[in-house]
């Protein structure tokens, strides 16, 4: 191609240059811009993947949940939030981290969480502290309050829970922070562990990442509560004690015992003490488990007030699922179809004998009452 073109190119007086220097110089060019071109590919390429990076969309790839359970498992972690050295420590650790993995892939697989840590990356906004925490109860009705939450467009949550102010505060805040999900400018971020709400230390360390926390606490009637984490227990060790010889101390004398932890997270009062040391009461919200379920909507016009958002979850959201037997989402966060909480929520309750639940009603009266004096509403369980 190029000899042709040299040997009927017009320009003649070239030729003094000579063919074989004029062809010379022509790869010389071609290779020049073939070589600039690729340089200029990289280059663009490079500063795509930069500019993604530096906009946090490299760290918030969705990635399967398989991934977060290796990478839990990798990082293998005591109680108190160290990484293991030792073998005795790694062993020690796998126990824990197992357990933490199993709890957290079952809150997601419950499809309670449809989980913003798992579903579209956002590369926009920051990641804060919680504004809003959802601190307990146990078998409160948490879950469902979360999921109703992450319906409105001004909440972003954790889907699993983090378990930051109990297991692992020596991680720090830094840490605690990255697992939150980037938010815009007036947007909540949330969480919600239920067992902050019995943790001695909770309510100080709360406290000292912000005063100006807004704690949600779902209770429901501890005693259907009791049997409820019982429920939840059995379903984990099936040759679990009867129901009645873990609740008393003494069958005899009906003596209730009060460490066993099914009864003690059902102590309101008390748990509520170690919060008001901290926070003043209007700091606090109290949803009621059994509203939850017969009036969702309501319920949730009352969190929105207090969290300062527009009243966006309303009745139409909700339809009652007569399969279920609770509430469920006609869209769900991130979906399109009706969904329910997991099996794992609303699930059948073993037959207690009337006398222990009556001799367990009694125990909470009082305790009941106190708590109704202390967050000026009656519950209505007794
Ligand atoms: N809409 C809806 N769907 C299903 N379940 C609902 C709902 N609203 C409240 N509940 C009640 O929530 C109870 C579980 O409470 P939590 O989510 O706080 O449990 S946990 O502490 O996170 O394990 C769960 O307790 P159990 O009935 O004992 O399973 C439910 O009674």
């Amino acid at each position: 191609m190029w000899h042709v073109s040299c040997v009927v190119s017009p320009c003649s007086g070239l030729r003094l240059m000579g063919c074989s220097k004029w062809r010379a110089a022509l790869n010389f060019g071609h290779l020049r811009v073939q070589s600039k071109l690729s340089v200029f590919f990289t280059m663009i390429l490079l500063f795509t993947y930069l500019f993604y990076c530096l906009n946090g969309y490299c760290d918030s790839l969705p990635r399967p949940v398989y991934d977060q359970q290796s990478h839990f498992q990798n990082k293998i972690l005591l109680n108190d939030g160290h990484e293991a050295s030792s073998p005795q420590q790694q062993q020690l650790g796998a126990h824990n981290a197992s357990q933490v993995v199993r709890e957290q892939l079952s809150d997601l697989s419950d499809s309670d969480a449809p989980s913003n840590n798992i579903s579209i990356a956002n590369n926009f906004g920051s990641k804060k502290f919680p504004q809003a925490i959802i601190i307990g109860v146990k078998k409160g009705g948490t879950r469902a309050l979360l999921e109703f939450l992450r319906i409105h467009p001004d909440v972003r949550a954790v889907g699993s829970e983090p378990h930051f102010f109990d297991r692992f505060y020596e991680k720090g805040l830094d840490w605690y922070r990255n697992l939150m999900p980037r938010t815009l400018e007036g947007q909540i971020t949330m969480e919600k562990t239920p067992s902050y709400f019995i943790t001695k230390e909770a309510p100080r360390r709360v406290f000292s990442m912000s005063r100006h926390t807004k704690l949600i606490v779902v209770v429901r009637d501890p005693v259907t509560r009791a049997v409820s984490d019982y429920t939840q227990t059995l379903s984990k060790s099936p040759g679990l004690p009867s129901f009645q010889s873990l609740a008393f101390r003494n069958a005899t004398t009906g003596l209730i015992d009060t460490s066993w932890s099914a009864v003690r997270i059902g102590i309101y009062a008390k748990h509520l003490e170690n919060w008001l040391r901290f926070f003043p009461l209007s700091r606090l919200l109290f949803v009621s488990g059994e509203r939850l379920v017969t009036d969702p909507a309501g319920e949730m016009g009352r969190v929105q007030d207090f969290l300062g958002l527009k009243r966006v979850v309303t009745d139409k959201h909700f339809y009652f699922n007569q399969t279920k037997g609770f509430p469920c989402l006609k869209k769900p966060e991130g979906s399109s179809r009706p969904r329910c909480l997991g099996k794992s929520k609303g699930r059948p309750h073993p037959q207690i004998s009337s006398e222990v639940l009556r001799r367990l009603r009694d125990f909470y009266r009082p305790f009941n009452l106190k708590f109704y004096q202390m967050t000026g509403h009656n519950f209505g369980w007794d």
